[in-house]
């Protein structure tokens, strides 16, 4: 850990009774992950960092295609690593529990200023399957069904699943799932995380 804050979460406790859901859908969603001091710490980081403008395996913006501005949690990000490594804890209990064969796991903080979002995509790019499951955690105080910016996944079942991004909230797919992000009417804060199989490149 970097940072005294306390990002301990009982990913058991959490998840036990959804891992069937999960099985079954593909999704699933978790409210309260944190305490408020593990919330402030990202908040603040979240706020405070100088966004590179998001870039797509091209290597070029579409801000048609997606608005958000990015920066990748690395050791500059004291709140994001000690996040990084709870999701390192979840995808233990993944890989206890449904063999997923996890290794590693990479986020990033992502802004969407109010008038963006992020269109259908799934998120190995074609021809890949390193990224097993997706997480995105989100940082809003205070979401309403009128700030938009929900996030929109056709679950296993082909129905669709559409969430607020509200403050302390994780939302978890198989990566492989196609998703949206909804025009965002106000700044919105995330977190986007993915749970890998092969071998951490940072
Ligand atoms: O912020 C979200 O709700 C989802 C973001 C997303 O799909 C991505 O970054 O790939
Ligand atoms: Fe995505």
């Amino acid at each position: 850990m970097t940072t005294s804050t306390n990002f301990h979460t009982d990913w058991a406790s959490l998840l036990d009774d959804k891992i069937e859901q999960f099985i079954e859908t593909g999704t699933t969603v978790l409210d309260n992950c944190y305490q408020m001091d593990a919330l402030q710490a990202l908040q603040n980081e979240s706020g405070f960092i100088d966004y590179k403008e998001a870039k797509l395996t091209h290597g070029e913006r579409q801000s048609h295609i997606r608005g958000d501005s990015i920066r990748w949690i690395d050791h500059d990000c004291p709140a994001g690593l000690a996040y990084l490594d709870s999701i390192n804890e979840l995808g233990a209990y993944f890989n206890r529990t449904l063999y997923t064969g996890i290794r590693s796991s990479e986020a990033h903080y992502a802004c969407y200023p109010a008038g963006f979002g992020y269109q259908w995509h799934s998120d190995n790019p074609v021809g890949r399957d390193e990224r097993v499951i997706s997480a995105v955690f989100y940082l809003n105080d205070d979401w309403r069904e009128q700030d938009g910016g929900q996030i929109t996944v056709i679950n296993k079942l082909g129905d669709t699943v559409q969430l607020l991004p509200k403050l302390n909230r994780l939302i978890i797919f198989d990566s492989n799932l196609r998703h949206q992000v909804e025009i965002t009417h106000r700044r919105r804060f995330s977190i986007a995380t993915w749970l890998r199989k092969d071998e951490k490149w940072v």
